[in-house]
């Protein structure tokens, strides 16, 4: 289209990126090729603006809103959404995008790192050998098998699905909690953490946070967990009621722990720094090449999708 100086409109559609980084996002170039790209609220273009990628958990608030009265979605480039008010988006008719399944493997792959890393102390003894103590102390205290253990999986979503498919080709049995229960999924389903708790050796936690499943597991879980039970966690830090788990551990009053996310990060509590049962990582399960890979391809997905009327690739679901 010609505008009155002759000037070919750009046809391409607008898009916010939300708290883009000082450097450059391999995204930005593909980006590029299909969207017009700014990047700051104070922008005229925020008036008009129908679609924004939010990078990482930049917040996106009703006051981030109120900025952009044309926006129809929100894209996420994380699984988890607790950055963005859903509720609010939902109250100005705003869809919500996540990472889909792009970081599903990856999460579900670090998940089980950090299980077998907690049956089998492999850091740990890891640690052991570096230090030397090997030659003057002779054995290492014994792990357990994974295979064998009857796994419990709190959110059967994309993440959780992958975590089951993995263990149960270790032998583990495997049930889940989730908001409801999946008329196709064949585990054993349990409608409280609690009563999955009592049936289960290691808890895996892969839900999204959410005012229902804030400290999901508290000392109530924790408890029916029991003595020799382990929780993994790769959701968020608030699933976990984190001061419990660490009287918990320090204890003795649970059998160890794998952390990927905490409630404070990169807060971490000192306590876990001397515990061998508890193995400590910061945030990074979903990360690896290949998931920005793939994200970046959900991304232009959902808004290919969106600019042209088809349904969105990975609208956000709460599991
Ligand atoms: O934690 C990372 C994510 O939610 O993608």
């Amino acid at each position: 289209m010609a505008t009155e100086d002759n000037e070919v409109e750009d046809p391409r559609p607008l898009v916010l990126i939300h708290n883009l980084p000082s450097f450059k996002l391999p995204l930005q170039d593909r980006l590029i090729t299909h969207f017009r790209l700014f990047d700051s609220l104070a922008s005229p273009e925020a008036s008009s603006v129908r679609a924004l990628i939010c990078v990482g958990p930049t917040p996106v608030t009703a006051d981030t809103l109120d900025h952009l009265p044309s926006l129809r979605l929100v894209v996420g480039s994380s699984a988890g959404l607790d950055h963005v008010d859903l509720a609010e988006c939902r109250r100005r008719g705003i869809a919500v995008t996540n990472s889909g399944d792009a970081y599903s493997e990856n999460v579900a792959d670090y998940a089980v790192a950090l299980l077998l890393d907690v049956l089998r102390r492999v850091s740990a003894a890891d640690r052991f050998v570096r230090s030397g103590l090997w030659p003057q102390m002779g054995e290492y205290p014994l792990g357990c098998k994974l295979g064998g253990k009857r796994i419990g999986i709190v959110g059967l979503g994309s993440i959780g699905s992958e975590v089951a498919k993995r263990l149960v080709a270790f032998g583990c049995t495997v049930a889940y909690n989730s908001r409801n229960k999946k008329p196709s999924v064949m585990y054993p389903y349990y409608a409280n953490v609690h009563d999955l708790a009592v049936n289960s050796d290691v808890l895996i936690v892969c839900c999204a946070l959410t005012n229902e499943t804030h400290h999901i597991i508290n000392k109530d879980v924790l408890t029916a967990l029991g003595r020799e039970g382990v929780i993994i966690n790769v959701g968020r830090g608030a699933l976990v009621d984190e001061k419990e788990l660490v009287q918990f551990l320090v204890q003795g009053e649970i059998g160890g722990a794998g952390l990927d996310v905490f409630e404070n990060e990169p807060k971490v509590p000192k306590e876990l720094f001397a515990l061998d049962n508890v193995v400590l990582s910061p945030h990074l399960a979903v990360l690896t090449p290949e998931s920005f890979e793939a994200l970046n391809k959900v991304i232009i997905a959902n808004l290919k999708a969106f600019f042209s009327n088809k349904p969105l690739l990975s609208p956000f679901q709460q599991e």
